[in-house]
């Protein structure tokens, strides 16, 4: 069946190949080995049996509602709304009044976070538009001020919805709650794909990564690395875990080196030593001013 539900991925991503990145990749070397701090007790984190109730009953929440209807009405809502125009900076500082209640790995503001990242990418002497890719990667969460349902359609882990959900992913048992745990096709290994369709043609439960890509795809000029380290930084079962394999095109392959180049910076650097946003800030604003307009639709 070319359900309703792939017909809206589809003409959602319509746009997508709209930016040429050639020309900003041309020239750059980026090795995608990383060497994200190698002495880090890497055990420390995402230790989500351990976790406290908070996060728990986060994903209890979130595995029961995102069904593949909520997702295509999350997506027409995206796009039949303006929300915001504003500055990269100035949404870094609107976003820090959130407290992310699905990470049990840091109680610091989303600047802060945010700031950690990119400064660990560019400890690295990785290339500019990977820090800066580090400096703007969580802003999707700006989507809880613009009136989501709550934290479970904005952070967390993402997966896939409208096929058989995954047990890779955290709490698995929590997705019986969810209606289309049940339904026959949504419930199928392929679902509503087909085998190798591409990443971009299946739809990800909808979060802070899925919004944040749409935002900027158009409006940056991000190399397509970059973008894939945006969109699917959340996607653990899939970058950790190895998960749908059965969905992926040679296209992923490459996205997948990306994102998991980007992951050990991500998830890491919660544990150093803390930020000053505004002595960073002439540094990193010379960057967003390589990358994005003065002022973005949000
Ligand atoms: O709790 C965290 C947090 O919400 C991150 O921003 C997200 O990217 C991770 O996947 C998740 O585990
Ligand atoms: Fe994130
Ligand atoms: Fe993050």
């Amino acid at each position: 069946m070319p359900s309703v539900a792939a017909e809206t991925v589809r003409e959602f991503d319509a746009t997508s190949d709209a930016i040429d990145n050639v020309n900003v990749l041309k020239g750059q070397a980026w090795n995608c080995e990383s060497e994200f701090d190698a002495s880090k007790d890497k055990t420390q984190f995402r230790q989500y049996e351990e976790a406290c109730d908070r996060v728990k009953n986060f994903y209890k929440e979130q595995h029961e509602k995102q069904t593949v209807d909520f997702n295509i009405k999350a997506r027409v809502d995206y796009k039949s709304k303006k929300r915001a125009r504003m500055g990269i900076w100035q949404a870094m500082e609107m976003l820090n009044t959130l407290v992310d209640e699905s990470d049990p790995d840091t109680e610091l503001s989303q600047i802060e976070h945010l700031l950690q990242t990119a400064e660990a990418i560019r400890r690295d002497g990785k290339p500019d538009w990977m820090q800066i890719t580090g400096l703007v990667h969580d802003l999707g969460k700006l989507l809880f001020l613009f009136g989501s349902e709550g934290q479970w359609d904005v952070v967390g882990d993402t997966f896939v919805v409208g096929c058989k959900f995954s047990d890779k992913a955290i709490y698995p048992d929590t997705f019986a709650a969810n209606p289309d745990a049940v339904d026959p096709i949504y419930s199928s290994e392929y679902g509503i794909y087909q085998p190798h369709c591409g990443l971009e043609n299946v739809m990800l439960s909808w979060g802070h990564d899925e919004y944040l890509y749409h935002v900027l795809k158009d409006q940056s000029t991000l190399p397509e690395e970059a973008l894939a380290m945006i969109r699917y930084h959340s996607f653990y079962p899939w970058h950790r875990e190895g998960a749908y394999n059965h969905l992926m095109n040679d296209k992923d392959v490459k996205h997948l080196e990306a994102v998991k180049a980007f992951n050990p910076y991500d998830l890491y650097s919660k544990s150093d030593e803390r930020c000053d946003p505004e002595k960073l800030r002439p540094y990193y604003e010379e960057l967003i001013a390589k990358f994005f307009p003065a002022e973005l639709d949000w």
